[in-house]
């Protein structure tokens, strides 16, 4: 059952509108890092294809001894409570189960449908008032055709449908299926890089914005939290960021497109210039002075030079060259040598910003991490000075990007700092460095270790970052502790 904090009540109102369909505004003045709502989910799903425990989660091959069609792991198998009784009273051969039990897309339909079955919980179709439109877009697209295939089909052949206490015809399998992909929330899996869905009643009410407000961190027991990332007056529109931030305004809005079903109209989508980070901008190859980037003009869709308008570049041919370069990133991919040659070639056609290149300086500046990490390998000085550099870039576009708390933003400070830190100790011990050069980093380095922790601080403790916070605290004090014996040994020096 879905279970909030009544903040929500209480600092949030839900209205409609034509543009929006339903959307959060503050009721009242908020503080930037204040708590808006925690939740858990209504349900939780493996993405298609997946087979996850249905109580756990883990990636499990194993079904339910009594439904048969509900996946279930050994350690929960002695657990009665996944809502199997529904599926367990239908009879059903041999081969019929095999079918479906061959068919891992069929669970977060039948998850979706076992929720229904429950007079306790909230109706699902009721609540999300905007599946029927979201539904007509859909009829006939290759998502339909795959859902159809791959989850209504073999539920309607094996007869399940028909025996579920509220039968379901295809537009209502296919519904649940879209209130999953427009609604869904991102969950981090059980084990590391896998991930799963889930429904959450409130947090789903947010609009979008590619500038959003407000952040989302959910924990390891699934409970989202919603938080404020700036302070909100009374009365403004609460939004949530549904993409990536450091993807370009055309691929922001692809993906809205085509998984959300609209056209995002926020201001950074308006103005082609991406605030002035460039991060879809050409270089203009006929423009020799700075300054002569190619964007793309929001009305016409020409990409044209803000310096001399006669300069344009055709769609096919940036369709191309972003085609190219996105599959030269994917195979150049844990080689570090060929990504920087990747990242010199492209920086000819593509801004320094373009969303391409800080992929490609996120994947260095962590390949570089590693290298940082193993002593073995004894780093020189030029690769803890070139990760200070992509540490520093990738900031410089985040700042703008996303000005209030930010969690990528913390890391990238974080990860900025500690380099900082560690090639100053380095130079010092080194003799490269004089004690109060030490000692001046060293004060750099906790002001951003302080900027970075002030963000970090108001994510749950149960999630990565909530972990990370709370060892960089303690890095903190070792750091103050480093800061002071320095400037007491400096002192002593000066004494002598
Ligand atoms: C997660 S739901 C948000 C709640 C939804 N408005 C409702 O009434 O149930 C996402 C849907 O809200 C609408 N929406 C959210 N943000 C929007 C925006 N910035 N512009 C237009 N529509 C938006 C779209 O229809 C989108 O598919």
């Amino acid at each position: 059952m879905a279970a909030a904090t009544d903040d929500f009540g209480r600092k949030c109102e839900v209205k409609q509108n034509e543009a929006l369909g339903r959307f959060v505004v503050a009721q009242c003045n908020l503080r930037a890092g204040e708590t808006l709502l925690l939740e858990q989910p209504i349900v939780v799903v493996p993405h298609m294809g997946d087979r996850r425990c249905s109580k756990c989660f883990k990636l499990v091959q194993n079904f339910c001894r009594k439904c048969r069609l509900l996946v279930l792991c050994e350690d929960c198998s002695d657990h009665n409570s996944h809502n199997c009784q529904r599926l367990a009273e239908i009879e059903l051969s041999e081969e019929q189960v095999k079918r479906l039990q061959e068919h891992p897309d069929i669970q977060p339909a039948l998850k979706c449908l076992l929720l229904r079955e429950h007079p306790e919980t909230l109706p699902l179709y009721e609540e999300m008032t905007q599946m029927e439109t979201h539904l007509a877009t859909r009829k006939g697209t290759d998502i339909w055709k795959n859902y159809h295939e791959h989850a209504f089909a073999p539920l309607e052949e094996c007869g399940v449908l028909k025996h579920l206490q509220r039968e379901a015809d295809e537009d209502q399998v296919q519904g649940l299926l879209s209130i999953l992909d427009v609604n869904a929330f991102e969950i981090r899996a059980p084990e590391p890089g896998g991930s799963m869905r889930g429904l959450y009643r409130r947090a789903g009410l947010f609009a979008h914005s590619c500038m959003p407000n407000l952040v989302t961190a959910i924990d390891d027991e699934r409970r989202i939290k919603v938080y404020a990332n700036r302070f909100i007056a009374a009365g403004e529109i609460l939004y949530n960021c549904y993409t990536n931030v450091l993807l370009g305004t055309e691929e922001r809005r692809d993906i809205l497109r085509v998984g959300k079903y609209f056209d995002c109209t926020c201001p950074r989508c308006q103005d082609p210039t991406e605030l002035g980070t460039h991060m879809s901008s050409f270089i203009c190859s006929h423009c020799s002075c700075p300054g002569g980037y190619i964007i793309r003009q929001p009305e016409t869709g020409t990409w044209q030079c803000i310096l001399n308008p006669d300069h344009t570049l055709k769609q096919e041919f940036v369709a191309n060259i972003l085609e190219r370069a996105r599959e030269e990133i994917f195979h150049a991919r844990d080689d570090i040598y060929r990504l920087e040659l990747l990242l010199a070639k492209l920086s000819r056609l593509l801004h320094r910003n373009h969303y391409l290149m800080l992929d490609l300086k996120q994947n260095i500046a962590s390949i570089l991490r590693q290298i940082l990490q193993n002593i073995a390998h004894r780093p020189n000085k030029k690769v803890y000075e070139r990760k200070i550099r992509l540490c520093q870039e990738i900031l410089l576009v985040l700042k703008v990007l996303a000005p209030g708390i930010s969690r990528m933003k913390a890391i990238a400070l974080y990860e900025l700092a500690n380099t900082q830190a560690e090639l100053a100790r380095k130079q010092f011990s080194e003799q490269e460095q004089s004690g109060s050069d030490l000692l001046a980093t060293l004060e750099q380095v906790e002001v951003m270790i302080r900027e970075s922790l002030r963000m970090l601080l108001f994510e749950p403790l149960a999630t990565p970052e909530g972990q990370l916070s709370r060892s960089m605290l303690r890095e903190l004090k070792e750091l103050q502790d480093d800061i002071k014996n320095i400037q007491e040994s400096n002192d002593d020096v000066v004494d002598q």
